[in-house]
């Protein structure tokens, strides 16, 4: 696994460090609040176990599972929900968590969804954010870090579903999805 990897962009230290800088923002932002957090699986499940451990308001969480990359590191362009939220989310204050947004597509279509089951608000934190390839855009009140235009992996994302375990973020060497 660590011969693909080109550059580590966050280390170990560097996320957890930016992960509690987020927390404490939400704390602020929500406090006297409760809060519904739900993660958009596969990708923000690393996220999202270490930032509600971080957060210090009453949480519930959901989840739901959404795919537009399959294989490749270009967006299909369709979302697909693989798995719906197991709640309702009428007048709850929201915070959908994801690992990264690129094209927007995947959140563009869930924040229309999700609107339509009238949240009492409805906000965004990803960990990490590739403005230069955004199609769909995106109002994004928690951003952990801004990328560059290239394919990452590591802390939940995945090339071809691998890669996810690792504990940084890094690039890949393009030998490993050019062939
Ligand atoms: O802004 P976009 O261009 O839509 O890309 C961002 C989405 O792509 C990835 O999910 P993917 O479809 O790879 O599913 P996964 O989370 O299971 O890896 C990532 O986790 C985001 O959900
Ligand atoms: O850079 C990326 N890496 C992995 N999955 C992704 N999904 C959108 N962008 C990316
Ligand atoms: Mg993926």
């Amino acid at each position: 696994m660590k011969k693909d990897v080109k550059d580590v962009l966050f280390s170990e230290a560097d996320i957890e460090n930016r992960v509690r800088e987020l927390a404490e923002k939400i704390n602020d932002d929500y406090k006297g609040h409760d809060l519904l957090i739900i993660g958009v699986l596969k990708g923000a499940n690393v996220f999202m176990c270490d930032l509600m451990r971080k957060i210090t308001l009453p949480v519930q969480i959901d989840f739901i599972a959404a795919s537009s990359y399959g294989h490749s590191t270009e967006s299909s362009g369709v979302v697909k929900i693989l798995k719906d939220l197991d709640y309702s989310i009428e007048d709850r204050h929201v915070l959908i968590v994801e690992d990264i947004i690129d094209t927007g597509l995947t959140l563009k279509y869930l924040i229309e969804n999700f609107k339509s089951r009238s949240p009492k608000t409805i906000e965004i934190c990803t960990l990490l954010d590739k403005p230069e390839r955004r199609i769909a855009p995106l109002d994004v009140k928690y951003i952990g870090f801004k990328i560059p235009d290239e394919f990452i992996v590591g802390y939940g994302i995945d090339y071809a579903e691998r890669y996810r375990n690792l504990p940084y973020i890094a690039t890949l060497k393009p030998v490993v999805y050019m062939d």
